[in-house]
């Protein structure tokens, strides 16, 4: 089983420029996309559209047009587990430029209350507790933790829910996915609150691993030049306080992976980049399809990445199927 929460789902409205963004002007659009997003949302997505099966749960409101258009998706492996709302799904808007530029305006999104929030947990542990994990066998089973915290929600929730989790299904595999202050508070929270998996990228990863900043911001600097040393040694540091797997994503220079059986590092596949907007999600995505596959650490790597790069090359959010995937992979490289 594989499960997502998105706490903070999103209507993405994909804006096409003809050329680059000129700030004060009026440009006229050569397209509009409206896709049903939100980080867990996506990675469901991804992993439907590969043949595997999937559980979104979500907040969502009465009618909310995000529900409607999942459906209208029609994913076959893909099942969508609402928790009732008063807030609808925010809309957030991506400009797409010629070559690839992305700009996100992402809105803050309905607040919980703290009963919608219990609500949430509810269906969270719900879902499991309907699921028996078998523990120790294949394909493993995945909680996916995925994206911003709508206002009302304690930054520490994560951390909270990896607790939970833990104790309602041993063995099951958690990943977290988000960024900011829910990700600075589930460090402050380690070991408690360690998962399987986080996909910083170079400057998070410096931030986690309590670096300056600017040390942090050299990280993905130096990873361009192909000095991956300092990358490694914080994701160690992550991965000394608990955490299975750390994926450092290094846009043009790659990702790193580390674990406490080593380090490799993958070159990014070239692709023709039109909308970024889904590359991670789609890339935790892979990581956890090559996981379930029995992949070992250079395959979860590299079908990370392949996934990631066919999310890029394709417009809006749209999400890579395996016919998507870039023709030549990663070159991945043990390290240490
Ligand atoms: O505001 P958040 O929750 O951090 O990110 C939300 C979001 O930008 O993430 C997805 C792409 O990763 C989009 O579908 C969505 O709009």
């Amino acid at each position: 089983m594989i499960l997502t929460l998105t706490p903070n789902p999103s209507l993405d409205r994909t804006v096409s420029l003809p050329g680059p963004l000129q700030r004060g002007t009026v440009q006229r659009l050569t397209g509009v996309v409206m896709e049903p997003g939100g980080k867990g949302v996506n990675v469901a997505r991804v992993l439907s559209n590969s043949g595997r099966a999937a559980t979104a749960v979500l907040p969502a409101a009465e009618h909310d047009p995000i529900l409607a258009a999942l459906g209208a998706l029609e994913l076959p492996g893909l099942t969508v587990h609402p928790v009732l709302v008063t807030g609808a799904a925010r809309i957030n808007t991506a400009v797409t430029e010629p070559d690839g530029t992305t700009t996100k305006l992402n809105e803050l999104g309905a607040g919980l209350s703290e009963q919608e929030i219990a609500a949430v947990e509810h269906a969270l542990l719900e879902t499991l507790a309907t699921t028996p994990l078998p523990v120790g066998t294949l394909p493993h089973h995945w909680a996916v933790l995925s994206g911003s915290l709508p206002p009302g929600v304690p930054t520490n929730w994560y951390a909270r829910l990896v607790g939970l989790l833990r104790e309602a299904a041993p063995g099951l595999r958690i990943a977290v996915d988000t960024s900011d202050e829910p990700l600075a508070a589930l460090a402050a929270e380690l070991p408690d609150s360690a998962p399987d998996l986080i996909k910083p990228n170079g400057e998070e990863l410096g931030q986690l691993a309590g670096l300056p900043a600017d040390r942090a911001m050299a990280l993905e600097e130096g990873a361009v030049e192909g000095n991956y040393g300092p990358v490694v040694d914080a994701a160690r540091l992550l991965v000394g306080l608990g955490i299975g797997a750390v994926m450092v994503t290094l846009g043009p220079a790659g990702a790193v992976l580390v674990t406490a059986d080593g380090a490799w590092h993958a070159t990014a596949p070239e692709v023709p980049v039109v909308s970024t907007v889904g590359a991670g999600d789609s890339s935790v995505a892979g990581y956890i399809l090559a996981d379930v596959n029995g992949g070992d650490e250079a395959e979860r790597l590299s079908t990370a990445m392949a996934y990631g790069s066919a999310a890029a090359s394709l417009p809006g959010t749209t999400l890579p199927t395996p016919a998507d995937l870039p023709e030549h992979p990663s070159v991945v490289t043990r390290l240490s």
